[in-house]
């Protein structure tokens, strides 16, 4: 893959102040590039970064160093309303899909607000109702549960709707924070082989972060591990999986013995 990266990461660091503890480093020094059509795994024991990664990449979390480019542009953090237009194609979904969508609206009516977001100026009522619709089919579900609010949906399709928010947005990248580890295991495989088929057909770039290796092992082209704030070891999938460099990943992997060569 010889593209310029959409988003690109170099040295990132993310501090948190604690009280009467002063600074705790909760990224430290992480160097990430991401490319059309490919889908980045992080992976990595509870609490050694990847949300507070995450949330740095789409700009909610401030760097306390280095730098984060989308589209060769800088990612600033700024609350969601001032949230300027550049950075609308850089989408994130939550593991919890209430953390992405308002109990009290309808879907057709969160959707559409996203719609105009990203397409300012163009404001059509027919080209925004179709929009809804496609998106709605392209990630499984029926257009007609447009009409319900989110707590009236299964786990699984509020999860498929928050998807298809960041989706209407048109994305160039998804971070994606442990998109299905709160699913049942049939929505979990679907969402999985969605995200996949998402990536692929419309050449978009995700970064996927999940505590489940057999996920990341099934889906991601590139894999990314994570310690103590730190990436320990990345590069191909299945050169991470077949053969680690680090003596941590092996000890990740001796936890899910039968995982290389899992079926999706
Ligand atoms: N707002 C915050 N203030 C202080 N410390 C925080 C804050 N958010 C996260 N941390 C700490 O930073 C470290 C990394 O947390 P983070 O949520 O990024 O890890 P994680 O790998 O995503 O964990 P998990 O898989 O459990 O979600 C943890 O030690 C956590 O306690």
């Amino acid at each position: 893959m010889s593209e310029a990266p959409l988003i690109a990461v170099q040295d990132a660091h993310v501090s948190y102040r604690i009280k009467g503890k002063g600074k705790f480093l909760a990224v430290r020094g992480v160097d990430l590039e991401v490319r059309p059509g490919e889908i980045v795994g992080i992976v990595g024991e509870s609490g050694c970064g990847k949300s507070s990664l995450a949330r740095a990449l789409v700009g909610i979390n401030r760097l306390s160093g280095g730098s984060i480019e989308f589209l060769g542009e800088p990612v600033t953090p700024l609350p969601i309303r001032r949230r300027p237009a550049h950075l609308i194609p850089l989408q994130m979904v939550f593991q919890d899909p209430y953390a992405s969508l308002n109990p009290r609206r309808r879907v057709a009516k969160q959707l559409a607000e996203v719609w105009d977001a990203a397409h300012r100026g163009a404001r059509s009522a027919t080209a925004r109702e179709a929009a809804v619709i496609e998106v709605l089919e392209r990630v499984g579900l029926d257009p007609e549960l447009r009409e319900r609010y989110p707590h009236a949906l299964s786990g699984g399709q509020r999860q498929r709707i928050a998807i298809a928010k960041a989706l209407i947005a048109n994305p160039r990248v998804i971070v994606a924070d442990e998109p299905i580890s709160a699913l049942d295991a049939s929505s979990q495989k679907y969402v999985g082989q969605l995200l996949r088929t998402l990536v692929d057909e419309l050449q978009i770039g995700m970064v996927l972060i999940s505590h489940d290796l057999a996920v990341v092992a099934t889906i991601a082209d590139r894999t990314a591990v994570m310690r103590s704030g730190r990436f320990v070891e990345q590069g191909p999938t299945e050169r991470v999986w077949t053969r680690p460099s680090d003596p941590y990943t092996l000890e990740l992997l001796s936890a899910v013995p039968d995982l290389v060569g899992r079926e999706a």
